[in-house]
């Protein structure tokens, strides 16, 4: 199921990113516990009780002119409105109500999703003078917050969790495969998308299980069900410059949670950039199945070894996800365009494919066999056995005599040897370590 996601807005100066950093806490000091997976400031996953969501940064203005923060103000509310199941709104509870936060409160509100009203920098235990003046934009009761000191914020975490939609996230029927297309600006997503629905796809206004509003596309081929997720997105182009690659990250972001399986499409003329890392990295962190499309394959001069050659490039990379398949194809010509779908299908069922406990442990059995585990002092680790504990993407749990002995290469080689014999072509596969006491002598 697709987590909730969470957009703080506010004036500049207000104090967002300190609360982004508060509730982050530890986990926004860049872990690379994955090499070569690309980590950002621009959102966070955050667990609040039994709840999990993915809290954005829509962050952004530079307050240099005084003209343009109400434009960047505006833009930034759309994102949040546009994105986010709930929303954040932050005004100064030192400074009080101003003219920006009235016009934000006025969109925030025509939105018609859930705002939460955070008066922030309300240091002690005494209200904010300025609290009273906030009912005047109608979007309830404020709650005080000091985002510094961290006072308010567990009451403001529950208030969040108290207006997540009811099963957010599960819009559509198991049966139907979601796709983001995701990619940089011009990349071509939007000619794809035009081009697959053209070729004698049925677009249907209603898929079993939605209730959705029209930012997808949902469509059959033949029997089976897809959706376009957030093709609205795609083809709206923003109007800020500098908001533009923000604007796309995020875009993706929240296409991607949404997801079962997508189209990482990148420009055959431009090659892999930072940012497609970073797309790709939100991909493989939410477990996604993951399809590499170079487009517009057209405009490149092939000599023998192009294709490999390309194919190289993209594996060093984005070695994190060297199990996703790689199509070259170009929309305007139609080159292997049509392969797409299929992909998507096989993948979209890689991602959810389950082995039997008795097949897996057979291969596990006999890749221990094959290569004895890692020892340290004496001690080695053992695999009592391993079972496949869910899908989307595939979680194997491993028992194991003691975690400090399985390593990062020795987990390497299980997955290979896993995904040898039963493939998971175009999915991250995951493993849980559990220790077990027994036969370890
Ligand atoms: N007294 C007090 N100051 C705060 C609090 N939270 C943030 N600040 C201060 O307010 C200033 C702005 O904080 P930021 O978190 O950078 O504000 P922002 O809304 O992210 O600003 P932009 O990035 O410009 O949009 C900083 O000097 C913070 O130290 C608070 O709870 N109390
Ligand atoms: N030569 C060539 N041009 C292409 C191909 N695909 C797209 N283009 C061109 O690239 C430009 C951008 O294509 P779009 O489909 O709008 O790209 P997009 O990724 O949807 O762009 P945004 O909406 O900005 O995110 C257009 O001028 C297309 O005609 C291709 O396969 N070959």
């Amino acid at each position: 199921m697709a987590k909730p996601i969470v957009a703080v807005v506010g004036r500049p100066n207000v104090g967002k990113s300190t609360l982004f950093n508060k509730i982050a806490g530890k986990r926004i000091a860049i872990v690379e516990d994955e090499p070569g997976v690309t980590r950002d400031r621009i959102y966070t996953e955050v667990e609040w009780l039994n709840y999990k969501f993915t809290l954005i940064d829509t962050g952004g203005i530079e307050p240099e002119s005084e003209e343009i923060i109400p434009a960047q103000m505006r833009r930034q509310a759309e994102l949040a409105i546009e994105t986010a199941n709930v929303i954040v709104f932050m005004a100064d509870g030192k400074q009080g109500l101003t003219a920006s936060d009235r016009e934000i409160a006025d969109m925030l509100r025509k939105s018609k999703k859930p705002v939460i009203l955070v008066l922030n920098k309300v240091d002690t235990k005494e209200q904010s003078p300025h609290y009273y003046d906030f009912y005047e934009i109608g979007l309830g009761d404020p709650i005080e917050v000091s985002s510094a000191l961290g006072l308010g914020i567990g009451d403001l975490l529950d208030e969040i969790a108290k207006n997540f939609p009811d099963g957010a996230g599960e819009d559509y029927d198991e049966e139907v495969m979601k796709v983001a297309i995701i990619g940089k600006p011009n990349v071509g997503k939007s000619s794809i998308i035009n081009k697959i629905l053209g070729e004698n796809r049925v677009i249907v206004s209603d898929i079993a299980g939605t209730t959705r509003d029209a930012i997808d596309t949902p469509f059959t081929d033949g029997e089976d069900q897809y959706v376009f997720i957030d093709t609205a997105g795609i083809r709206r182009k923003s109007k800020i410059k500098e908001y533009v690659e923000r604007y796309s990250v995020i875009r993706s972001l929240a296409a991607v949670e949404r997801a079962d399986v997508c189209l990482l499409v990148i420009d055959a003329k431009e090659g892999i950039t930072e940012q497609d890392k970073r797309i790709a990295g939100f991909s493989h962190e939410n477990g996604k199945g993951l399809i590499i499309v170079i487009n517009k394959w057209d405009l490149i001069e092939k000599e023998t070894n192009t294709m490999n050659q390309f194919t190289k490039d993209i594996r060093q990379e984005l070695s994190f996800c060297e199990y996703a398949p790689i199509l070259f194809v170009s929309a305007v010509t139609g080159q292997r365009l049509m392969k797409i779908l299929d992909k998507i299908k096989f993948v979209a069922n890689q991602n959810a494919m389950r082995i039997p406990t008795g097949t897996l442990n057979e291969v596990i059995g006999e890749a221990v066999l094959l290569n004895q585990p890692p020892s340290d002092k004496g001690k080695r680790l053992k695999i009592f056995y391993g079972t496949q504990a869910s899908v989307k993407p595939p979680t194997f749990v491993l028992f194991i005599n003691d975690k400090e002995l399985m390593h990062f290469s020795y987990q390497r080689y299980i997955e290979n040897r896993i995904r040898e014999n039963f493939g998971f072509e175009g999915t991250p596969i995951r493993f849980i370590h559990k220790e077990k006491a027994g036969g370890d002598k």
